[in-house]
Order: C-alpha cells, then sequence, then structure tokens
C-alpha cells in the first residue's frame, strides 16, 4: 500500500487555520505527506511554500516545504477579522479537497474550520457546518459526527440544530441509523471488533420513569432492546449526566448522545487539545480538529496545533488501516 497523502483544507483563513496547518506541517511533515488547498498569501509569514499544480507533487516535495495546490481568493486577510468576499472561497476549497478525495488523488482530507456564520453570510452557505456539507458533496445517505480522544469517544444523533428543535429531530429513524453507521465504522475503521456502544437519554434522569419525558419509555429503551436483540453490544439509555466520568467511560467505546453540548462538552473538557472530528458514514476518510476559528487569538502565532495534529494523524492511520 502506498504512504497516505492527506489535503489540507484552508477553512477560514482570518482564523487559525492557516497556522495550525502551517504548524502541523512542520510537525508532521518527516512522517505523512499532505498539501494545503488555499490562498498562499494566507499563510503565516515565512511558512516555507512550495506550489504545485498536482497532488502527485506533494509527496517528494513535503519534507523541505509545505506543498500549496493554490486557490485564489477574492481579499487577503486580516487575522480575527473575517472578510465576507473570501465565504465562496472557503466552501469551493472544501469541494475541491473532496473532489482529490473521491477521485483517489488524496487518501483523506483534513478540514481546517470553517465559520458558519460568515459563510451563511457571505456566501448563502447552505448547510450549518462541514458534516453537513460533507454528506451533501458526496451523496452519502447520513453523515454521522464524531468526536474522539484517548479519554472518549461521543457520537452527537443531532448535530447543527437550535435545542429547542431537538426533541422534533430525534427520531427513532435517526437513531437507528446513527446507531448502525457508528457500529459499522468503528468496525471497519478504527479496528473495533465488537464495540461498546452506550446511548444517552434525551431528558434528566433519562426520564425517571417517565415523571420527565417520555422519550425514553416510548421508543429510545426499546429501539436500544431491539438493537442488542439483533447482536450489537449496546445498553441505554443512561442517564446524561452521569455518563462521562472515568469509570463509566471504561465500560463503552462510544457514546451515543442526542444533542450537540450532550455530545461535545464532555470531550471537549477532558480533552479540548487532542480532540479530532472525524466524520463517519462518508465514502471518504474526512478529519479535523475540534476546535473552532479562534478569532480571539488569530496572527498572533500562539495556536495550539496539537488537535490538528492529532487529526493528521488519524486521518493516516484510517488511510491506511
Ligand atoms: N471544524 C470546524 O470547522 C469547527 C469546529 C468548532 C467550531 N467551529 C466554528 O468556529 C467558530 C468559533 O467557535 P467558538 O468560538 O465556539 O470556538 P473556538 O474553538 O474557535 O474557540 C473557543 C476558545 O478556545 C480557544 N482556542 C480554540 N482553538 C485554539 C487553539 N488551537 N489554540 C489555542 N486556543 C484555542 C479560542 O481562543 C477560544 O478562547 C464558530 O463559527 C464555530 O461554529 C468550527
Ligand atoms: N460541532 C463541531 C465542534 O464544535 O467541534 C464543529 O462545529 C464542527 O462541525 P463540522 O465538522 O460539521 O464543521
Amino acid at each position: 500500500m502506498s504512504a497516505p497523502l492527506i489535503a489540507i483544507s484552508c477553512g477560514e483563513p482570518a482564523g487559525v487555520g492557516p497556522e495550525i496547518a502551517a504548524k502541523a506541517w512542520a510537525a508532521l511533515r518527516d512522517d505523512i505527506s499532505m498539501l494545503w488547498i488555499g490562498d498562499p498569501r494566507h499563510l503565516p509569514e515565512g511558512t516555507p511554500v512550495s506550489e504545485i499544480s498536482a497532488p502527485q507533487q506533494a509527496a517528494s516535495l513535503c519534507g523541505d516545504a509545505l506543498p500549496v495546490l493554490r486557490h485564489d481568493f477574492a481579499a487577503p486577510v486580516r487575522p480575527g477579522v473575517p472578510d465576507l468576499q473570501n465565504a465562496s472561497g472557503v466552501i469551493d476549497v472544501i469541494a475541491r479537497a473532496v473532489d482529490l478525495a473521491r477521485s483517489g488523488a488524496v487518501s483523506a482530507i483534513c478540514t481546517a474550520p470553517i465559520h458558519k456564520k460568515v459563510l451563511i453570510d457571505g456566501a448563502g452557505f447552505a448547510y450549518p457546518g462541514h458534516t453537513e456539507y460533507l454528506e451533501a458533496l458526496t451523496d452519502a445517505p447520513r453523515a454521522v459526527m464524531m468526536l474522539a480522544s484517548d479519554a472518549l469517544r461521543v457520537i452527537p444523533t443531532t448535530i447543527h440544530i437550535a435545542l429547542e428543535d431537538v426533541p422534533g429531530a430525534l427520531t427513532p429513524d435517526l437513531l437507528r441509523h446513527t446507531i448502525e453507521i457508528a457500529a459499522h465504522d468503528l468496525k471497519a475503521q478504527f479496528g473495533i471488533p465488537a464495540p461498546r456502544l452506550v446511548v444517552a437519554g434525551l431528558n434528566p434522569h433519562a426520564g425517571e420513569g417517565g415523571a420527565m419525558g417520555r422519550q425514553e419509555l416510548d421508543w429510545i429503551a426499546p429501539l436500544v432492546a431491539d438493537m442488542a436483540a439483533e447482536g450489537l453490544d449496546i445498553t441505554g439509555p443512561w442517564p446524561g449526566d452521569t455518563l462521562f466520568h472515568a469509570s463509566a467511560r471504561s465500560r463503552y467505546d462510544a457514546a451515543i448522545c442526542m444533542y450537540h453540548d450532550q455530545a461535545l462538552i464532555p470531550i471537549k473538557t477532558l480533552d479540548f487539545d487532542r480532540g479530532v472530528n472525524v466524520t463517519l458514514g462518508l465514502p471518504i476518510i474526512r478529519t479535523s480538529p475540534d476546535h473552532g476559528t479562534a478569532f480571539d487569538i488569530a496572527g498572533q502565532g500562539v495556536a495550539n496545533p496539537t488537535s490538528m495534529i492529532e487529526a493528521m494523524r488519524l486521518a493516516a492511520r484510517m488511510a491506511t488501516s
């Protein structure tokens, strides 16, 4: 098998994306072949760059300079101050990275953070995040978000929607498909032969026997029981507040959660520096750091690249698994 080649999409250029990509290249250049797609003007000053015209040129150059597939943006960048004129460039770069992965020209993509509101305001972006955009670009039936670190793996069943919309969006069909994709990909891509899954409840105390909400009694518990009877190693629904302490975490490989913050608060609290966002259910491999654009520190040279480095490492491992 040939060594993996990872395409990094630039993300929001006014955020920390270009800086963490340059730092990740410096840390990994002898271990992982990569290329960066974006406008070279947006990289931190002094980043050694080698412009390429085709992905296959990247591997031999990567040790000496960051291989760059140029994508011209409308405007230069002021760190921390997004320019709406650049929004369409950010979106197009993601699509270009996906095309490369789908054609087999790269083994995986690693996406630097985007600012969703900037893309909506600047280019009418029709998706609330990468996950949903990647689902559409790849015609995947359903993309599933997982955040993973050595401490924990969490999977939100509903993703980027308002909290008030969660109960209506949660359906037996959505939960079943999320669990099926999680179980499949944890086996196929993470080498866990029989993943141990737990399901969090939606309501306080997983509904307290119907006293604090009925979703658990009415359909979540029956669905989990059905899936266990079908052969999955799955239990729940468990109260969300006691699912993430150390001894609870030792009993499962991934926690299926009901909404974004139920899943992401525990992992970002336990392991913000090393958490990786990985999209399951796609025909391509996609990872990303677990943090956002961090406008408050952009351009200062202080951004921690560890999550980006872990995202690159995970993409490379998945590409060779
Ligand atoms: N993968 C992605 O595209 C992705 C992931 C998360 C958030 N976002 C988006 O990013 C934007 C900003 O989100 P936010 O402010 O909630 O979260 P954020 O992660 O950008 O920032 C939260 C805090 O963490 C700090 N931080 C983040 N990354 C850091 C790093 N590498 N090193 C040091 N400190 C770091 C920031 O300075 C800030 O204080 C939003 O539009 C959000 O949707 C995108
Ligand atoms: N929900 C993610 C997080 O907070 O880490 C983030 O918004 C990124 O989502 P996408 O990968 O869908 O852009």
